[in-house]
């Protein structure tokens, strides 16, 4: 998918206040492949309702999602969950590994049917950079809210999708890790080719050269 494209679309549960100042609500927007963005919102602006919507998660909006041409609400469901092998990831808010399998055995789900073997020293050489080396045999129930945070962002890492979606991915880390995991995924992306898409609270208080947007 080289593509992204938001119609029009606006929230159907709620309506953002200042809807009229939004660059996104309500207009026309095309994240191409390759290019880095930053969404700016509040507190209960509709963040995560954006994001879900953009993974095809929901369709409870006004206006139109599309990958390339097609309009992700016509897309059988098949069609959406083959689209995020690929397509788009999310890493949600709430990280969602699965709690009984170890950090490494979550990671690597993202490979799919590929050979694991062949991730594995990816996989490592990213967790050493991430301070989190030593928990990859550690079952992620076990394991602190930002050491999960930070497994979380070598999963998404590990097998990159054209569009990398991260909602408030660093909320959990402190400064030291946030730059660190901030580099990992510029360093990653531009390597792969993929877009970066993060939904923040705040800007990011170091240098970049991300497009801000404000939800
Ligand atoms: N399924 C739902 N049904 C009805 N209202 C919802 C639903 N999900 C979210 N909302 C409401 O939509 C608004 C936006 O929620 P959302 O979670 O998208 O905001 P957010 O910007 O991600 O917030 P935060 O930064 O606090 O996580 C909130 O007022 C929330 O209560």
């Amino acid at each position: 998918m080289t593509n992204l494209t938001l119609e029009n679309i606006s929230p159907k549960y709620f309506t953002p206040r200042n809807i009229e100042q939004s660059e996104i609500w309500n207009k026309n927007i095309s994240f191409l492949k390759g290019k880095k963005f930053l969404i700016v919102a509040p507190s209960g602006s509709g963040k995560s309702t954006l994001a879900t919507a953009i993974l095809g998660a929901h369709f409870q909006y006004e206006g139109n999602i599309k990958y390339d041409q097609q309009t992700v609400k016509n897309l059988h469901l098949e069609e959406i969950v083959k689209n995020r092998k690929d397509g788009v990831s999310l890493l949600f808010q709430d990280v969602r590994l699965i709690k009984n399998l170890t950090i490494s055995e979550n990671i690597l789900l993202r490979v799919f049917n590929k050979d694991r073997k062949q991730f594995i020293p990816k996989m490592k050489e990213y967790a050493l950079r991430l301070g989190i080396e030593n928990l990859l045999n550690k079952k992620a129930e076990n394991c602190s809210y930002g050491e999960r945070q930070r497994s979380a962002i070598v999963r998404s890492l590990i097998n990159p999708t054209d569009f990398l979606i991260y909602d408030e991915c660093f909320s959990h880390l402190d400064m030291n890790n946030k730059q660190i995991a901030f580099s990992l995924i510029n360093e990653v992306s531009e390597e792969s080719g993929s877009s970066v898409i993060f939904f923040e609270l705040n800007e990011f208080p170091f240098a970049h050269d991300y497009q801000i947007l404000h939800l």
